[in-house]
């Protein structure tokens, strides 16, 4: 029997529908394999807990995800309770950069059963490979003075070291996929980092000469996610721009509802965290009416990772067969509960 222990971490609004409900889904996926069990560790860290104990989580709560096999979270934020730079910055952020999770990969391509707002979509399936550790998101900076004369800087860090490691990272991607590799750039206005960024992705292209390149400014290629975005494989970005370029490439799947996430630790010294990229969402919590087809395919990617990669496939094999039977929820134009949806990818599941 192999053993995985996950570390799951709900968080906070919809988290806390949807990652129960992705439980149900990897149990059943355990039961079909016959020699899997998952055996998962609660942590309540989240804006709730923060309120009672003044911090997103414990002192030494790190050292109780080292063990995992896996972190599996939802997401984190309530800024009625906590301001969203406090609380994702002590939990989220936190386990990213300490845990050494530097790529975050989020895939963006149409699901049978979902329909794109695309006129003409194409069949698109792109690979966004986004920078997690550092750029745009250093801490580095500070505020001074008040009122009129008040000044705040907040600095970028790119550096070498971690700009060459995603670069590397979509190039080894793409040569398992259809060997294409666009970046995303502003190096015609952010004069540094940028105009640096282009040429450690000379510099990494060089060493792929089997790989196809292309290099667009950020602005024009969240535009060609819209227009052409089945001409993209995988995109390369920095952390800011992979983030924008993953609510897009969401957004064209159908929903942010449905994309998927794997912040992957490469040096094996901490585990990986999976969690979907929408948000807690307060403007639906509590209503039963989330999507967990973001936290599902979640772990239908914490699977492949975790090296069960045919119940990987036969999971988002049951996803698209849920979907194509029209039991979605309302944001991809349904209108069947969070828990309706779970009941009916499980059916799927058990019928394959
Ligand atoms: N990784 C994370 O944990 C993460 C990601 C994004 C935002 N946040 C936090 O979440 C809070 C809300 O942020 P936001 O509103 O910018 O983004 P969001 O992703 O929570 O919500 C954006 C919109 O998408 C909808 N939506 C999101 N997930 C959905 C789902 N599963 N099913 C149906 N609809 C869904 C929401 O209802 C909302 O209209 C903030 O505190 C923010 O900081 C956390
Ligand atoms: O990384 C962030 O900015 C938080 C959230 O928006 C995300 O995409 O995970
Ligand atoms: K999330
Ligand atoms: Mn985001």
């Amino acid at each position: 029997m192999k053993q995985i222990e996950l570390a799951v971490i709900a968080g906070d609004g919809i988290g806390k529908e949807v990652v129960p409900e992705a439980l149900r889904v990897l149990d059943v996926v355990a039961e079909i394999h016959g020699g899997l069990k998952f055996s998962s560790t609660y942590h309540p860290w989240s804006s709730e807990y923060y309120v009672q104990h003044g911090e997103m989580m414990p002192k030494d709560g790190l050292s109780h995800l080292t063990q995992s096999d896996a972190i599996f979270l939802g997401a984190v934020g309530d800024s009625s309770l906590v301001a969203d730079h406090i609380s994702l910055g002590g939990l989220l952020l936190k386990i990213r950069r300490e845990f050494e999770q530097v790529i975050n990969i989020r895939p963006a391509k149409q699901l049978k059963g979902i329909v794109s707002p695309l006129g003409n979509p194409q069949n698109f399936d792109i690979m966004i490979v986004r920078e997690n550790s550092e750029g745009e998101y250093s801490s580095i900076g500070g505020r001074v003075h008040s009122g009129e004369d008040e000044i705040v800087i907040q600095n970028a860090v790119f550096t070498k070291k971690g700009v060459s490691r995603v670069i590397n990272y979509a190039f080894e991607l793409a040569q398992k996929r259809s060997s294409h590799v666009t970046s995303a750039t502003k190096s015609n206005g952010i004069v540094h980092s940028m105009p640096f960024w282009d040429e450690v992705f000379k510099e990494v292209a060089g060493n792929h000469g089997d790989v196809q390149t292309n290099s667009e400014h950020i602005d024009a290629l969240s535009a060609f996610f819209i227009t052409k975005p089945q001409t993209l494989d995988v995109v390369v970005a920095s952390n800011l721009f992979g983030d924008i370029l993953s609510d897009i490439g969401a957004a064209i799947m159908g929903s942010i509802g449905i994309a998927p996430s794997g912040n992957i630790n490469l040096n094996g010294k901490y585990p990986s965290m999976f969690e979907p990229v929408h948000g807690s969402a307060p403007d639906i919590f509590g209503k039963g009416i989330a999507n967990p087809v973001g936290q599902i395919w979640t772990a239908k990617m914490m699977l492949d990772h975790l090296g069960e990669h045919e119940m990987g496939r036969i999971l988002l094999g049951a996803i698209e067969e849920s979907m194509q039977s029209g039991i979605k929820t309302t944001d991809i134009g349904g209108n069947s509960s969070t828990s309706e949806v779970t009941d009916e990818i499980i059916h799927k599941l058990r019928n394959k």
